[in-house]
């Protein structure tokens, strides 16, 4: 029966600069090719490689970072689209997603790629670092940098409360568009607007309209013309998600619960024989852990039982074996119950407004995904390395921003004469800007070609504060580590 969920409204290969109606909207499959190349291809990928997924500055290769983690979600995307199309069967055309599934798979499976791309190094903590640090400095730099009493002042207060609000969703988004440049099809993009509020507006209430959508922020002022831009084309409504950002949210619940979990075991904060009683009393608190999960043959218990079984029978790979049985028969109750979630929801995941993500019900799959999460958070967050090395990674964090926040003291024309390499009475400034790299400078100079001129100041102190962030936040740990240790001679 066809419905007024037309999934062909939302995907098209259109890039920014195309011509609508020209050759860019023409052939999908070639389209999504093209952006999996560059994005692939990206140093903001490759970049993940030394990034904290929970642990920072890890050097165990065997412990994830942000990378494998990524592929890792990668690889759930794509399952849970394949999982998607067999559960529609015939159904796929009544919503226009006949003949897109290898369009949807390919375009689920890089927005998870590149999901966590923003984050900084040391995780949750950078992002904390880097707010408080301009949370701290902003109003006292701004006001020597653009304090003149005339000017607009709704919009100073507003690029200072975007500046104050790093967030790494946020910062994905300006990389992608602003930073390295990527020309990705706006489809292929708006994946990646995971929340939807510019960063200069505070956090809704509880219970507002949108709550969950709006979370976090899911853009900086810098974007947010392209954000417009990006809905107007696929003709989403503002305040909206684009389907593929709830497949890439529910890939990235599944796959980090479980992980983070098999990582604090191979780092020894955990035993098997410890966690899976722990699993079984912490899922209790939930739901009945007796109830058979849909899916599945087992209840909880188990499908805990049986990878404990796997553990004690095996003699030499005992932690491994156990993670692989848990994963194996768990893996697939959850991709199914997100695509039935997905399928059960579909004109609010059409229209971008379920304010949840699919994995967030009072149903027995969500509760083995929190239950992961609330082990982690009860033993493996909290553990004292961890807190040690998050410690470290504020440090490092302040400490940079300390030495390069300098660049925000000296006035627009100072810093220009910076950025061309040719500022001799600013010696140790110009040593420290020489040590940015290229394309960040070059992203602040066209930004700065293109701002209003009648706020040009204010601009340009913006871009400034942005172009630290930037370098800060797309360090990492390992470099940003490093970078630290010189610059305090330590
Ligand atoms: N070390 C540490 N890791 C944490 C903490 N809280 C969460 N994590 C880990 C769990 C996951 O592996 C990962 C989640 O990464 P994200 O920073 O992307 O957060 P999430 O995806 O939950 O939220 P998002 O909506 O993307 O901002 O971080 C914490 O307090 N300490
Ligand atoms: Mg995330």
């Amino acid at each position: 029966m066809p419905t007024a969920v037309n999934f062909k409204e939302r995907i098209c290969a259109l890039r920014p600069g195309d011509q609508v109606g020209g050759a860019g909207d023409v052939d999908l499959l070639y389209a999504f090719e093209s952006d999996r190349g560059r994005i692939i291809n990206s140093a903001a990928i490759r970049r993940l490689q030394q990034r904290t997924q929970v642990f920072p500055l890890e050097r165990n290769a065997a412990v994830r970072s942000r990378l494998t983690h990524s592929m890792e979600v990668q690889q759930t995307g794509r399952f849970i689209v394949r999982t998607l199309y067999a559960q529609l069967g015939e159904r796929a055309a009544d919503y226009g997603l006949d003949g897109l599934q290898g369009a949807l798979e390919s375009l689920v499976e890089m927005t998870c790629l590149m999901h966590d791309i923003g984050n900084p190094p040391f995780g949750h903590f950078g992002e904390f670092a880097i707010g408080e640090w301009f949370d701290r400095a902003l109003d006292g730099l701004f006001a020597v940098a653009v304090g003149h009493p005339q000017g607009n002042h709704e919009l100073h207060a507003r690029m200072r409360a975007d500046l104050r609000n790093f967030e790494g969703n946020a910062q994905a988004v300006r990389l992608v568009v602003s930073l390295q440049r990527l020309r990705l099809t706006y489809t292929q993009t708006a994946g990646l607007l995971k929340y939807l509020r510019p960063a200069y507006e505070p956090k809704p209430g509880k219970g507002a309209v949108g709550a969950y959508l709006n979370k976090k922020p899911g853009f900086y002022l810098s974007e947010e013309g392209f954000v417009a831009e990006l809905q107007q084309v696929l003709g989403q409504a503002p305040d909206t998600r684009h389907p593929v950002a709830y497949i890439m949210e529910a890939a990235d619940d599944i796959s980090y619960c479980l992980a983070d979990i098999e990582d604090s075991v191979e780092k020894g904060i955990l035993s098997v024989t410890e966690l899976a009683p722990l699993l079984v009393s912490t899922f209790e608190k939930l739901q009945s852990p007796d109830t058979p999960i849909p899916g599945s043959q087992h209840s909880f218990r188990g499908l805990v039982d049986q990878a404990l079984q796997r553990y004690h029978q095996e003699e030499i790979n005992k932690a491994g074996e156990f993670f692989v049985r848990l994963r194996v028969s768990m893996i697939h109750p959850l991709v199914q119950h997100a695509a039935r979630q997905f399928i059960d929801n579909i004109e609010a995941v059409h229209a971008g407004t379920l304010d949840r993500a699919l994995i967030e019900d009072d149903s027995l799959p969500h509760a083995i995904v929190q239950t992961f999460k609330d082990v982690a958070m009860a033993r493996v967050f909290c553990h004292r390395e961890v807190e040690t090395l998050q410690l470290q990674g504020h440090r490092i964090i302040q400490g940079l921003l300390d030495s390069y926040g300098a660049l925000l003291r000296v006035d627009a024309q100072t810093f220009v004469e910076l950025t061309e390499g040719n500022c001799r009475r600013e010696a140790y400034l110009q040593m420290l800007v020489r040590r940015l790299p290229g394309q960040l400078i070059k992203a602040y100079r066209q930004a700065v070609r293109e701002c209003d001129e009648a706020e040009r100041a204010a601009w340009e102190f913006y871009h400034r504060c942005r172009l630290i962030q930037d370098f800060i936040s797309g360090m990492t740990d390992q470099h940003a580590h490093d970078e630290y240790r010189t610059l305090s001679a330590l």
